[in-house]
């Protein structure tokens, strides 16, 4: 099916689904998109960690600006340690990486938290902090950016109701439930509208209804602009979404399906 009519079929059954767009992030904003612009960049990217084997490969690929991408793989194919990389948690043992075309090799120290605040993570083990409540969780990253207390609130507020954590605000992580620990870092990491987006496994702890909801969340913010990486073991997801897939096999990356064309 050509995508923009796929963009058409999706929106409608998200809206027959009950779930309105992000209302606080306004308009569509596709039409800032450059396509041709790589955002991520990797070349014969080798990773090890410390004196161990290699666990990523002559990994080659590159992402245009906006794009949305499925990781998968088996338990340990390293789908984890790639993100890491993009996230810049983690330097590569060899290869080169680039990130906003800024050759991560070259970039100084001091630049780095510029540069990782443009990119929205859900951690597999999500990281709330627990001193904060659910409503402070979410803000924070609103707060790093100097948003006014009033944007906090509808920001964080529109976000806590869609992914269904409206009555949790006020709650410490420690008393959430582990799906409810995970909606509230998705919730986060999106709440600043980020260039990139990286999740790993991002629905592994939530049923299956919530899983399409967090997926609609996550097509809503890539339709806003955002490249989106989602590390997941949940074929039904891709089946249902339909997004381009990046497959790690023993560390070594395979891409399936072409980047389409977003002409919705
Ligand atoms: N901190 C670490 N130190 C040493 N080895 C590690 C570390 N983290 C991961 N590994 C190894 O790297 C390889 C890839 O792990 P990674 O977590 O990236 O896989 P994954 O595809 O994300 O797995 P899963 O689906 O189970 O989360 C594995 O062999 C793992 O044992």
């Amino acid at each position: 099916m050509p995508l923009s009519r796929r963009f058409r079929a999706l929106k409608a059954a998200h809206f027959r689904a009950g779930f309105g767009g992000i209302r606080c992030w306004g308009a569509i904003g596709r039409n800032r998109l450059n396509e041709t612009f790589r955002v991520i960049r990797f070349e014969n990217v080798g990773m090890r960690y410390g004196t161990g084997p290699e666990v990523l490969r002559d990994v080659s690929f590159d992402l245009p600006d906006g794009s949305f991408h499925f990781l998968t793989g088996a338990s340990g194919a390293g789908k984890s340690s790639l993100l890491r990389l993009m996230y810049l948690a983690q330097r590569p043992s060899r290869g080169l990486i680039s990130i906003f075309d800024r050759d991560l090799s070259t970039i100084p120290r001091k630049e780095l938290p510029m540069l990782r605040r443009k990119i929205g993570v859900v951690y597999q083990d999500f990281r709330l902090l627990d001193h904060l409540t659910t409503f402070e969780n979410v803000a924070l990253p609103l707060k790093v950016k100097g948003a006014s207390e009033g944007v906090v609130r509808k920001h964080v507020g529109e976000l806590l109701a869609w992914v269904g954590l409206n009555d949790q605000a006020h709650a410490r992580p420690a008393t959430l439930s582990g799906g409810q620990q995970q909606r509230a870092a998705i919730a986060r990491a999106v709440v600043t509208r980020p260039q990139i987006l990286l999740a790993d496994e991002p629905t592994g702890n939530v049923d299956d209804a919530y899983a399409v909801r967090l997926l609609f969340l996550l097509q809503e913010l890539h339709r806003q602009g955002t490249t989106v990486v989602i590390a997941t073991h949940n074929h039904a997801l891709i089946e249902r979404f339909r997004h381009p897939v990046l497959h790690l096999e023993d560390g070594i990356l395979s891409r399936v399906g072409e980047d389409p064309v977003y002409d919705g």
